[in-house]
């Protein structure tokens, strides 16, 4: 494992769906004690791009490294370092909180004792409760306690607050300073400006499969002449935040 080098590191990265080109050359840095947001209209190439830094997909340009291994040739190595927020249908339905969280521990070398995973996305006493009988947003935090089990070095989050309560979001944004002053690297899908400023060090803005901006919030924003992120995505998208690309 190299540790000088950025901790994610995707270059090029270009994908195509039946011949249309739906992440287009994107390169991304992230260090070790760095969130980047990854900002982007829906259809804009979010979920493709993280899916080719985690492995699940494979690019058809450009080169990924998880703290120096690639995802897809040493995918037993980069699953012990690299958290992917989980989609929960994924999960097994009759297991309970306890159970599927065991069942992770049970992955990793070093794994974050129980309690401390129910404290992190606030589900303390939620360990007997089956996955089923869960809220959506309780599910979903289940889902970001088990991408952290393994303590890992490189978190890759989806959609992190997506459908919560303003409480239970601002606890996922606890969890992500935490995750930072451990010096993970975190990847963070957002539709949400206001989150984005608050979290991400850096953001990258993707349009088109492209990225048409890159750098602090307040960079970002100044560089495109705007007041904060929202009107910056606006000015350099076109769309408004949510809206589909063409
Ligand atoms: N498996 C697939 N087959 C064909 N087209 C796909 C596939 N996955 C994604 N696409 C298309 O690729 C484009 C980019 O999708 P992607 O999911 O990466 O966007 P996104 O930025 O994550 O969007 P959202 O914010 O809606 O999640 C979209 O036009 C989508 O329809």
């Amino acid at each position: 494992m190299d540790t000088s080098q950025p901790a994610v590191s995707a270059v090029n990265l270009a994908k195509s769906y039946r011949g249309r080109t739906v992440v287009d050359g994107v390169s991304l840095q992230i260090g070790q004690g760095e969130v980047l947001g990854l900002l982007g209209a829906n259809g804009a190439g979010k979920t493709t791009t993280v899916e080719m830094i985690s492995g699940v997909r494979r690019p058809d340009r450009g080169s990924v490294r998880v703290l120096g291994l690639e995802p897809r040739a040493d995918r037993a190595m980069v699953r012990r370092i690299l958290g992917v927020q989980l989609q929960e249908s994924c999960l097994h339905h009759a297991l309970t909180v306890g159970e599927l969280i065991n069942l992770y521990r049970s992955f990793y070398p070093q794994p974050r004792p129980v309690p401390e995973l129910l404290a992190l996305v606030g589900l303390d006493g939620h360990e007997k409760a089956r996955f089923e009988s869960l809220s959506g947003g309780q599910q979903q935090r289940l889902s970001i306690a088990l991408a952290l089990v393994g303590r890992p070095r490189a978190v890759i989050l989806d959609e992190l607050t997506t459908g919560l309560d303003p409480m239970a979001r601002r606890r996922m944004w606890s969890t992500v300073e935490q995750l930072r002053g451990e010096g993970a690297a975190v990847l963070l899908v957002t539709h949400a400006m206001q989150e984005a400023e608050a979290l991400c060090d850096r953001v990258a803005m993707l349009d088109a499969g492209r990225i048409v901006a890159e750098g602090t919030p307040a960079g970002v924003a100044a560089a495109a002449g705007a007041g904060n992120l929202e009107e910056a995505f606006l000015a350099l998208t076109g769309k408004t935040v949510g809206e589909e690309e063409e």
